[in-house]
């Protein structure tokens, strides 16, 4: 059956705010018609089977803390060769005087269901390394939802669950399908996104979350319970445990309705082009094809009229981009590109946010299977787990405002994400055999990689068109550390980080090419790998330990006994961690922009588009101001807010449990989404 060309709702883009969208309203009322345009082609790809193998890695989440997860999956996807991108990639325009002269780059999912099918069931296609992937789950703090620029979130999300606590004002249960042990009430059993631990948990996450206890960081059961920070956990997954099958969007909100229903259309390979208005109402759209194949480039438009909405969920750097065509943005811009203006708004494509990472790599020892209890921590402990006032002081002035406008009354917020990736994140051709352990550390969110991130960046970019042809690539600017105070986090993660994977039985050196540049004299210089494990792995070589002194310095063998000393740094040392930083620190895939209207914002409370009539922005681009998490969670719940906004405004009501999952198994004694078909 062909497609309509005059629907109901038009949902402008598939990523997982879209597609909750776009399926609960299906889902709401049978006769209306809904239609979902995606750019990215059509992957049935939730028929598959997704293994839940043994993970080369486990995973441990600490808030403020870290994680310790299988990385790199997604790596392979990120390849560019213009045909088969599984990625849009947008490319800094201009070089970063903050990045010491570089232009980042910033990988945005073009896949049904968003940017977690990208990592994983793609991936899993691939690469079988790759299909150890999994997406990982967290939920941002109570207090980013409560805070005033987030209200208007939880606001249209809590209608279903206004009785509740106010942590359950952020709606997650209605999503949730939780599948790990937890002790608290805030999670939902009957949503369609199943979470689980994913596999089975390896020898080095048990010896990641001794080490971090002893660096001040105890284990939780649940740091998603919107209250701890500063704790370890083992990361969740969107797996469902039952089934062993990646979770995601597009299988959970769009197929589930499709299968049942006939009112959803699902358009892929199409790019919106623009909203077209009548007056300041949006009454359609036009897309074109997703690649510009026509006859001398001319621009393939096709019309879809929308009766009662059009809703713009293309992501945080899709979705201004549609804006700025359509002659929603600044004024001033829009002339220059001969555009019509509908509404002046010149907060569109500004304030973009992300969450930094950086990743230093360990040697971990030949066998790496030792296996250590989990340890514990009580709330004292918890509080232990931030920076001392010492520290504090250390992170010098800007960070300190930051830390006072945003985490020193707010202990549910995590200053830093660490976790640990059991093997090395980095090209294995130009890497020395042996193997390794990954810490990452992201800024904005929360520690929990030993990639260790950053999870409040006060830094901000900028996205904007250069021209009213939907193929021309944008103005970008990330602003990645365009605000000094975000490199002190990002530095006391790196140490904390360090500190933790040198009290690991399995730690065997630093990889010292993925290290801060100390100077060789530092106490802080990096050291490699010792000689007996060298030996271990090549005991028949002649050269081993040979040019140890001279090419690099080996570490200690390791001993069981031995009794760690913190590592102190120098004014130099720090020097070389800011500028090892700004070389290296990347996205995290979690953009974020916009502000409020008094602000110059774009949307209102209803997520209408200001100086519009039906049409809204229904995706991460909404949010002024970041998430303490990874951001797919709330991503989901935006899209429940933005579903049930319009339900009321269309006076239908949302149907739970939503639309049975293909592929999930029967719930024991309660009818509801997880049934099998
Ligand atoms: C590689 C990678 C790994 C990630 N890992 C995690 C993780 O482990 N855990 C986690 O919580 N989060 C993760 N994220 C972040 C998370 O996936 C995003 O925050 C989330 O997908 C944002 O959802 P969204 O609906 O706002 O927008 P998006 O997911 O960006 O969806 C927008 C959709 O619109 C489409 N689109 C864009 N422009 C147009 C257009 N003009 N016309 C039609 N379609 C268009 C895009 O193809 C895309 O499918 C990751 C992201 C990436 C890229």
């Amino acid at each position: 059956m062909g497609h309509p060309d005059e629907v109901d709702v038009i949902v402008c883009g598939g990523g997982p705010a879209g597609c909750v969208t776009a399926g609960r309203l299906a889902y709401a009322d049978p006769s209306l018609k809904v239609m979902l345009i995606e750019g990215s082609p059509y992957l049935p790809f939730y028929l598959e089977l997704v293994l839940m193998e043994r993970q080369a890695v486990q995973t441990t989440v600490m808030t403020l803390g870290f994680i310790d997860n299988s990385p790199g999956i997604f790596v392979k996807n990120m390849q560019r060769d213009g045909v088969n991108d599984k990625a849009t990639f947008y490319v800094d325009t201009m070089q970063s005087s903050y990045l010491r002269g570089r232009q980042s780059i910033v990988p945005c999912a073009n896949i049904l269901g968003m940017k977690s099918h990208f990592i994983e069931r793609d991936s899993h296609r691939v690469d079988t390394l790759f299909r150890r992937r999994k997406q990982m789950y967290t939920r941002a703090s109570g207090s980013d939802w409560g805070q005033s620029l987030f209200n208007r979130v939880v606001s249209m999300i809590s209608d279903a669950v206004l009785k509740m606590t106010s942590r359950l004002l952020v709606g997650l249960p209605k999503l949730e399908n939780y599948q790990k042990p937890v002790n608290n009430d805030t999670h939902g059993y009957d949503g369609p996104i199943a979470i689980s631990n994913g596999g089975t948990i390896t020898a080095l996450a048990q010896d990641f979350l001794r080490a971090s206890d002893c660096v001040g960081l105890p284990f939780s059961d649940d740091l998603q319970d919107l209250d701890t920070a500063h704790a370890t956990e083992i990361w969740a997954k969107y797996i469902n445990r039952h089934t062993g099958r990646r979770s995601d969007a597009a299988t959970a909100y769009v197929h589930s309705v499709m299968d049942v229903q006939t009112n959803l259309y699902l358009r892929t390979n199409s790019r919106v082009s623009r909203v077209i208005f009548e007056g300041t109402k949006a009454v359609g759209v036009a897309y074109v094809p997703a690649r510009n194949r026509a006859h001398q480039g001319q621009l393939r438009e096709t019309i879809v009229r929308a009766r009662k909405m059009v809703v713009l969920s293309s992501g945080t750097l899709g979705t201004p981009q549609i804006l700025e065509r359509s002659g929603v943005g600044s004024k001033e811009l829009l002339e220059k590109l001969g555009l019509k203006v509908v509404s002046d708004l010149p907060g569109v494509g500004e304030e973009y946010q992300d969450h930094y990472t950086t990743l230093s790599i360990y040697r971990v020892s030949n066998e790496s299977h030792t296996l250590d209890d989990f340890l514990r921590g009580d709330k004292e402990v918890q509080k232990e787990m931030r920076p001392t006032e010492a520290e504090l002081k250390e992170m010098g002035p800007e960070f300190n405002e930051l830390w006072d406008r945003y985490f020193k009354d707010k202990p549910d917020k995590p200053v830093m994400f660490g976790s640990i990736v059991s093997a090395a994140y980095a090209d294995h051709s130009l890497l020395p055999p042996g193997k390794y352990i990954t810490m990452f550390q992201y800024l904005a969110d929360t520690p929990s990689h030993p990639v260790i991130s950053q999870e409040y960046p006060a830094s901000r970019g900028k996205i904007h068109i250069s021209s009213p042809d939907p193929y021309k690539a944008p103005f970008f600017d990330s602003g990645f550390m365009n605000n000094k105070a975000d490199f002190a986090p990002i530095r006391w993660s790196y140490k904390k980080t360090r500190e933790i994977a040198r009290r690991m039985d399995a730690f065997r050196g630093e990889l010292t090419s993925h290290h801060p540049r100390f100077h060789p004299a530092s106490p802080a210089a990096c050291r490699d790998i010792d000689i007996r494990t060298a030996k271990e792995m090549l005991p028949n070589g002649f050269t081993v330990g040979i040019h140890m002194g001279t090419w690099h310095k080996p570490g200690d063998v390791f001993n069981a006994e031995k009794v760690h000393e913190d590592i102190v740094y120098s004014e130099e040392d720090d020097k070389a961690i800011d500028e090892w930083i700004a070389d290296h620190v990347e996205t995290t895939w979690h953009s974020l922009a916009m502000k409020p209207r008094e602000e110059g914002g774009v949307v209102d409370g209803r997520l209408n588009v200001f100086g519009t009539e039906n049409l809204k922005c229904v995706d991460l681009s909404i949010c002024p101001d970041n998430l303490g998490t990874n951001t797919y969670s709330s991503a989901l719940l935006v899209g429940e807010k933005g579903a049930s906004l319009i339900a009321e405004e269309l006076g239908l009501t949302i149907r739970i449990p939503h639309a049975p999952v293909p592929h999930a198994p029967i719930p024991k004694g309660v009818p509801a989404t997880q049934q099998v078909r």
